[in-house]
């Protein structure tokens, strides 16, 4: 018999499977086509005006050269289904590799079409979900880092400026207000180096780089999508942590070798914390094949990356070797300083803030200051306590460099009784704050830096309420034996 089933909407690897069991899935509505077929997705998206490269059809190699004409090389080569994971895509670097490259892709025959190559400095993609009422809600912008065409890496949010994930969000929201149907989308983007967002394409499912949702937001994509598709109001896409990274735990080798070495990095997973592992149970290992993923939550973007490195040490992840990453820089213009700059530390130690200690002279090093302060946020850096004397630029020229909160701490120098570096940091311009402490007063300094920081820690914040009630009963303690010794033998014990 025939069975006919009618579906909103289809995902590529769906197809294929269905096609591979001789199901024939030629579409009706036109939605469906057009989501199938990528030639036709782009020509919808630049009707609606969302910004895309450049694109033809191709039909033979004489069309396949007056685009080369037109684009310059590299060119993209794509078929217009059954596309994927790299699959699918083929790069001509000049003339002469365009017939090997068509060929690669089972010809013309297949459906192709070409693709300006886009200069990307970074892969963005939107998790978007629509409801049956129309209603739409964006997932914060993820970066993914591919390898060899397939997704390797998932960072959530993504770390680029405010002005380029909002820019990204409005691209991926025109371009789903522009299709039909319920549910989870994925929306891939290219950022140019001269800040444009490009749309790569538009996957209608729950898609990998929303596996993070999982752990890092109040809903996951996947009770979204139920939500979406079942008529219900759509949950909180926010983030429920700071930053999340996702690692696709790809096929490394085949059959049992490959299920060794997966179950490996399972094992070094377990211990790194804020780490959870999905195990997909795939009946088969196969080189490169998704079969599974690991998601790392935690405080800061700097965390998760530490976390991320010491499960993929000896794995060619870029970072460093894995040391607990300082979410408070404490810098002073000078060795000098040192005496008083440590009480900043002391605090820090005592309250078990991971900070650094380093010497940056805003007019001896402005270069180093420059590089600190540009760096400190991608580091990890959640806060910088900065003092010097005299004439004591570096807090606020740090305040400049850096979205991160700035404590100054004026000490006090030989001359002018430290009055010189206190004006120096209070008397900020408007749009530079600098929170300025009392001269010589470090212990402050790290005291409202433990108070910052606990605004978003609760742990720390119940740690700060411990340190008052502590305060407060020493004081306490010191008033009753005033008052019962008297002050002389208070004085002379
Ligand atoms: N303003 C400034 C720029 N570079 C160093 N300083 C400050 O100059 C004072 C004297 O530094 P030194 O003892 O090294 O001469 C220190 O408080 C130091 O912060």
């Amino acid at each position: 018999g025939v069975l006919t089933v009618e579906i909103e909407h289809v995902d590529v690897s769906t197809m294929e499977r269905l096609e591979q069991q001789g199901v024939d899935c030629q579409p009706k509505a036109s939605t469906i086509r057009i989501i199938q077929d990528k030639y036709l997705q782009k020509v919808h998206f630049s009707r609606h005006g969302i910004p895309l490269p450049d694109f033809m059809q191709i039909d033979d190699l004489e069309g396949a050269k007056r685009a080369g004409d037109l684009f310059g090389y590299p060119l993209m080569i794509k078929s217009r289904r059954l596309a994927y994971d790299g699959r699918g895509n083929a790069v001509a670097k000049s003339e002469e590799e365009l017939s090997s490259a068509v060929t690669s892709l089972g010809g013309f025959g297949r459906g192709l079409y070409v693709e300006k190559w886009a200069p990307f400095v970074k892969e963005l993609a939107v998790i978007v979900v629509r409801g049956r009422d129309n209603a739409i809600v964006c997932y914060p912008v993820v970066e993914t880092i591919h390898k060899e065409s397939i997704c390797h890496i998932v960072k959530a949010p993504a770390v680029v400026p405010w002005k380029i994930r909002q820019l990204a969000s409005d691209v991926a929201h025109k371009a789903v207000s522009s299709l039909e149907g319920a549910g989870v989308f994925a929306v891939e983007l290219f950022l140019t180096s001269d800040g444009q967002i490009l749309l790569n394409e538009v996957a209608p499912r729950p898609h990998n780089s929303g596996h993070h949702t999982i752990e890092s937001c109040y809903t996951s994509q996947y009770e979204q999508h139920l939500r979406a598709v079942l008529g219900l109001p759509l949950g909180d896409p926010s983030m429920k942590t700071p930053a999340a990274m996702m690692y696709n735990l790809l096929g490394e080798d085949e059959g049992d070798q490959g299920f060794h070495l997966a179950h490996q990095m399972i094992a070094k997973a377990l211990t790194i914390p804020g780490a959870n592992v999905h195990w997909y149970d795939k009946p088969e290992m196969r080189k490169q094949r998704k079969m599974g993923h690991v998601t790392i939550v935690g405080p800061s973007m700097g965390v998760v990356e530490a976390r991320m490195n010491s499960m993929l040490v000896g794995r060619g992840y870029d970072g460093q070797p894995a040391s607990v990453p300082p979410r408070i820089g404490i810098i002073m213009g000078s060795d000098s300083d040192l005496p008083v700059m440590k009480d900043a530390s002391k605090i820090l130690t005592m309250f078990g803030v991971p900070h650094e200690v380093r010497i940056v002279s805003a007019h001896r090093t402005p270069e180093l200051m420059c590089s600190y302060a540009a760096s400190a946020r991608d580091r990890g850096l959640q806060l910088i306590i900065a003092g010097a004397g005299g004439a004591a630029h570096l807090p606020g020229m740090v305040a400049s460099l850096t979205p991160l909160p700035v404590i100054g701490v004026p000490v006090r120098s030989s001359s002018l009784d430290g009055m010189d570096s206190l004006l120096s940091i209070v008397q900020m311009p408007r749009g530079v704050p600098v929170a300025t402490v009392a001269i010589n007063n470090a212990t402050n300094a790290g005291l409202l830096a433990v108070r910052i920081l606990g605004a978003g820690d609760p742990d720390l914040l119940a740690r700060m309420s411990q340190y008052q009630e502590d305060t407060r009963e020493e004081v306490l303690r010191k008033a009753e034996k005033l008052q019962s010794q008297g002050w002389e033998s208070y004085l002379n014990p």
